[in-house]
């Protein structure tokens, strides 16, 4: 049955089809329509327009968005959504005076993770991941990508792949799995960290890709975890299985990673906290969507991504959660919309853009989801009667979403 939103206040990101990225100076600019329509068959965005040229007349199903903004569901490129447990205590020690990296070094952080991920069944590490699934999506998320990572056996990463396919088959909006068995190394391969890397290549990743596990595959590549050499052991490998390339690359420090990425011609690198010339210069004339994780620079008190100077020099940028036990224990699109721009000078528009079609982009959707454009999913924000689409990052911490449909079905 057809659905019709009218009266809308404003229409946000209305695009071609044939847009997939914005990048730089058009960041700036967000396509709108106000006094909108917009009507939707099945799961799919069938036609909108001025409530003036508005002939549907004889449509059941018809919500009323007077005084309300209606724009794409945000699209979460980058989360680790699926793990067992959570950090708290950690919190508590980095708040006495420890840093992330003293923890970890102590055998906690992902190590903590892993151990806890072990002791978990499926069912109940499917069962602890959907109440966060059902919570992004209530604060306006239509698609995720969804990393494995705090397995580090093969039982365990795959423990954790299968729990993402299984979310994919039970929830409506759109996932893609990337597969990080190189997150860290496990305190059994201290010492022989060769030996990690060849369990990997040789008996993980054969087994990720027979079973269709992972569409995607991540290696955190920063100092005291995956090296230069161990990235590209990993991403050479898993070519062979046609698995596309989104790293964790300056978290911490800037050493070449983006470089790397670039030449495998990686889909997205995450993090940028720590950015330097040559990588900006890397990152021109490539495919590769820098992404920015504020929450994750705000939670531990580390710097932001130079989201400016990267808009600035003229390349695209996509916002994400990083949503995690340890470094991100959030996965609020808004919080991520509203801190980009306190905090890393983006505009309203850069910063809907980033977390939308850039988003999109960055999980290799962005034909499908990210936009207002005809033939796309129906993943829909409806938000509550705001004054303008600046009140939304503005209001930081405020929730102003009134209703999200995912599929063209309110969720
Ligand atoms: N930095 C690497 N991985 C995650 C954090 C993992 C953790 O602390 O559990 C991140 O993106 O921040
Ligand atoms: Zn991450």
């Amino acid at each position: 049955m057809p659905l019709l939103i009218k009266n809308i206040k404003e229409l946000l990101q209305i695009r071609e089809p044939d847009i997939l990225k914005i990048s730089g100076a058009d960041m700036k600019t967000l396509p709108t329509i106000k006094n909108a329509y917009l009507l939707i068959e099945h799961d799919t965005i069938v036609d909108f327009g001025s409530m003036e040229n508005c002939n549907y007349s004889d449509i059941d199903q018809v919500i009323d968005a007077t005084g309300k903004i209606v724009l794409p569901t945000w699209c979460d490129s980058h989360t680790h959504i699926v793990y067992a447990g959570n950090r708290e205590q950690e919190f508590v020690d980095r708040i006495n005076g420890l840093s992330y990296e003293e923890i970890a070094n102590r055998g906690g952080g992902i190590l903590n993770s892993a151990k806890t991920l072990e002791n978990t069944s499926e069912e109940d590490l499917y069962k602890q991941s959907i109440e966060r699934v059902k919570k992004v999506i209530k604060l306006g998320s239509g698609a995720l990508e969804i990393k494995s990572g705090y397995g580090l056996s093969t039982e365990n990463e795959i423990k954790m792949l299968r729990v993402i396919k299984r979310i994919k088959k039970e929830f409506p909006i759109k996932i893609k799995a990337t597969f990080l068995g190189a997150h860290a190394f496990p305190k059994e391969f201290k010492d022989n960290k060769q030996g990690y890397l060849d369990l990997i290549i040789n008996d993980m990743l054969p087994k990720i890709a027979k079973e269709n596990l992972a569409h995607y595959v991540d290696v955190f590549c920063e100092k005291g975890y995956f090296s230069l050499n161990d990235t590209q052991q990993i991403l050479e490998a898993a070519k062979q299985y046609h698995l596309t390339p989104k790293i964790h690359v300056n978290q911490f420090n800037a050493f070449g990673g983006v470089e790397l990425a670039v030449k495998h011609n990686a889909l997205s690198v995450d993090h940028l906290e720590m950015l330097n010339e040559s990588d900006i210069n890397a990152l021109k004339n490539s495919n590769t969507m820098p992404v920015a994780l504020p929450s994750c620079s705000y939670f531990l008190s580390i710097p932001y991504t130079p989201g400016r100077q990267i808009i600035d020099a003229g390349l695209p940028l996509a916002l994400a959660t990083d949503f995690n036990p340890g470094s991100t224990p959030s996965g609020n699109m808004n919080f991520v919309v509203s801190t980009a721009c306190i905090k890393m000078k983006l505009t309203p528009e850069e910063a809907i853009n980033a977390a939308t079609i850039n988003g999109a982009y960055a999980m290799g959707i962005s034909n499908q989801y990210g936009s207002i454009t005809k033939g796309k999913k129906a993943n829909l924000i409806i938000t509550k009667q705001v004054p303008s689409y600046n009140y939304l990052p503005y209001a930081f911490g405020e929730n102003n979403i009134d209703q999200v449909i995912i599929n063209g079905t309110l969720y």
